[in-house]
């Protein structure tokens, strides 16, 4: 069997699309586009190259773009005035501070400092404390793209078996959350986790979040398992490569052999992060200004 792959640069492309026209809408309702505010501190070229996608893929919504670049000497203090400004500014909608941070600088000061009612990344405590009790607030991009995925490829998820490969705040946590409030069995994986490769193997639903390149072998997955690879891990540079291939945490080669559905790496779970960081930033909008958010979005 070869599992299908699951095209998330197409979802994606279709959601930011979708987001698109209800941006259009909302700028003829309020009198103005909604605004995201994107901080970059430091040079990382990674972070430079995701900045550089967000802003396009904004204006390309029809939302305003507001880039915000600092030296990676900058201190806490000027940080935290930046966002209060943001915070203030009636135009941003959304604020997203681009992780990690310099070494010197207090994430988790950073992300209390952000008005929770913009924060569209999900990762202020108030949110993550909303989504735990089941308030409406702001879900971690990445667990709701996957979720988005995982709906559309299953339908209802009531009673399968999910298993999350990894705890952190930012894509183990509020996953294993979403999947449980949509019914499903939750089992969440770590590194400590005893007999890895039989617990995953129990599963209707994988989800990698691990951040280990190809980790998860065919041998672990259940025949015609859905297999969400949220890692994004480079590889080292093979004989004539300028640079590494990029992978996921799933052995896609193996597990394609095996699994009924699976993310590609890159072009699965990727995109759509960053579809959802519009979406969350348009929803921020209509609630900023007190207008109804339309279904569907
Ligand atoms: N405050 C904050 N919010 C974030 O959401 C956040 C962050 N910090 N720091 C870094 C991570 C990483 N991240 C990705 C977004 C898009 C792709 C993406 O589109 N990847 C493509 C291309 C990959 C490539 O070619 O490099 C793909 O998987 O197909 C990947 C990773 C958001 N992050």
């Amino acid at each position: 069997m070869t599992a299908e792959r699951i095209n998330g640069k197409a979802f994606a492309a279709s959601l930011r699309e979708r987001v698109g026209e209800h941006a259009a809408q909302f700028e003829a309702s309020a009198g103005r586009r909604a605004g995201l505010a994107v901080v970059l501190v430091g040079e990382d070229p990674a972070s430079q190259v995701y900045v550089r996608s967000k802003h396009k893929a904004t204006v390309a919504a029809g939302m305003e773009s507001f880039e915000h670049r600092l030296p990676a000497d900058t201190s806490e203090e000027d940080l935290l005035a930046l966002v209060a400004q943001l915070n203030a500014d009636e135009a941003v909608d959304g604020i997203l501070v681009q992780l990690p941070l310099p070494g010197h600088l207090d994430e988790q000061a950073v992300i209390a400092s952000i008005s929770p009612d913009k924060d569209v990344d999900g990762f202020h405590v108030t949110n993550a404390g909303r989504l735990a009790v089941g308030q409406s607030g702001f879900v971690p991009c990445t667990p709701l793209g996957c979720m988005m995925l995982l709906t559309e490829r299953l339908g209802d998820l009531s009673g399968l078996e999910a298993v999350v490969i990894g705890r952190s705040n930012i894509v183990g946590k509020p996953m294993a959350q979403l999947l449980l409030d949509a019914n499903a069995t939750v089992t969440i994986a770590h590194s400590r986790t005893k007999d890895l490769p039989s617990v995953v193997r129990r599963a209707d639903i994988v989800v990698a979040a691990v951040g280990r390149a190809e980790m998860v072998k065919a041998d672990w997955l259940k025949e015609g398992a859905t297999v969400i690879d949220v890692g994004i891990n480079r590889l080292p540079p093979a004989e004539g490569e300028e640079k590494g291939r990029l992978v996921g945490d799933v052995d896609y080669a193996g597990a394609e052999g095996v699994a009924g559905a699976i993310t590609p790496v890159p072009g699965g779970v990727g995109p759509m992060t960053i579809a959802v960081l519009l979406r969350n930033t348009l929803v921020a909008a209509y609630r900023n200004a007190d207008l109804q958010v339309p279904d569907g979005l």
